[in-house]
């Protein structure tokens, strides 16, 4: 059986003053950084043998901190990206008209072939995720890979191995720094193939104030 671990990145600036991120990027916030450092205690723990990780600055970062305490190398695939939003990037949700804010709505309600314009759709999202993650089947026994990328992206991979469509992944809250975990397994009492086993667990971070959680 293989396990793999999700991981988001830290919390970042545009996170805090919740401007959309998608394929644009912002540097983690020194709450960002301290909780890579948790993330990566926790990883270390875990034994994680395998780091690879969106190639976007948020998730480089959140990375690096992993790979030092784990003394392993990062693989960067830029398929683990977060959603395109297309025109909406860099964006503050606060400031969308109610023309913007329908393109958002599509998505968050789950039109199947919904898209921000100029950006991508959730099933195109879940593909791309799910080629990224085939990857790990090819990594040596025994390895305990690691895989580092978004709210959504990873948010659609889990909900697409749970057999939802992509958009479900509007109700699963995964937050910075949360760890999931799926495995490849062959079970009796399960579907063979993937299966969940967590989705964003966050018992490794400090507890934050509830008002302070945010997606
Ligand atoms: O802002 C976004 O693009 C997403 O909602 C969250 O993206 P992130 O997981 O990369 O912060």
């Amino acid at each position: 059986m293989l396990q793999v671990y999700l991981v988001r990145h830290g919390e970042t600036q545009w996170n805090a003053e919740r401007r959309i991120q998608g394929h644009s990027d912002s540097p983690l916030t020194e709450k960002g950084e301290k909780q890579a450092w948790q993330v990566a205690e926790r990883a270390k723990a875990l034994g994680i043998t395998h780091i690879i990780a969106s190639d976007l600055g948020r998730t480089r970062r959140t990375a690096e901190i992993i790979a030092e305490l784990c003394g392993c190398d990062i693989t960067l695939d830029s398929r683990l990206r977060e959603l395109d939003m297309g025109v909406l990037e860099k964006r503050n949700l606060e400031t969308l008209t109610e023309e913007e804010e329908g393109w958002r709505r599509q998505l968050v309600n789950g039109t199947a072939g919904g898209r921000i314009p100029g950006g991508e759709s959730m099933q195109e999202l879940a593909d791309r995720m799910h080629a990224a993650l085939a990857t790990t089947l090819e990594l040596p026994l025994g390895s305990r890979p690691m895989i580092v990328s978004h709210g959504m992206a990873l948010g659609c991979l889990v909900s697409t191995i749970l057999g939802l469509p992509a958009y479900a992944e509007r109700r699963l809250r995964l937050r910075n720094c949360s760890i999931s975990r799926i495995d490849y397994q062959d079970s009796a009492w399960l579907a063979s193939g993937w299966v969940v086993e967590t989705a964003g667990d966050v018992s490794h971070l400090d507890a934050p104030a509830l008002d302070e959680l945010q997606r």
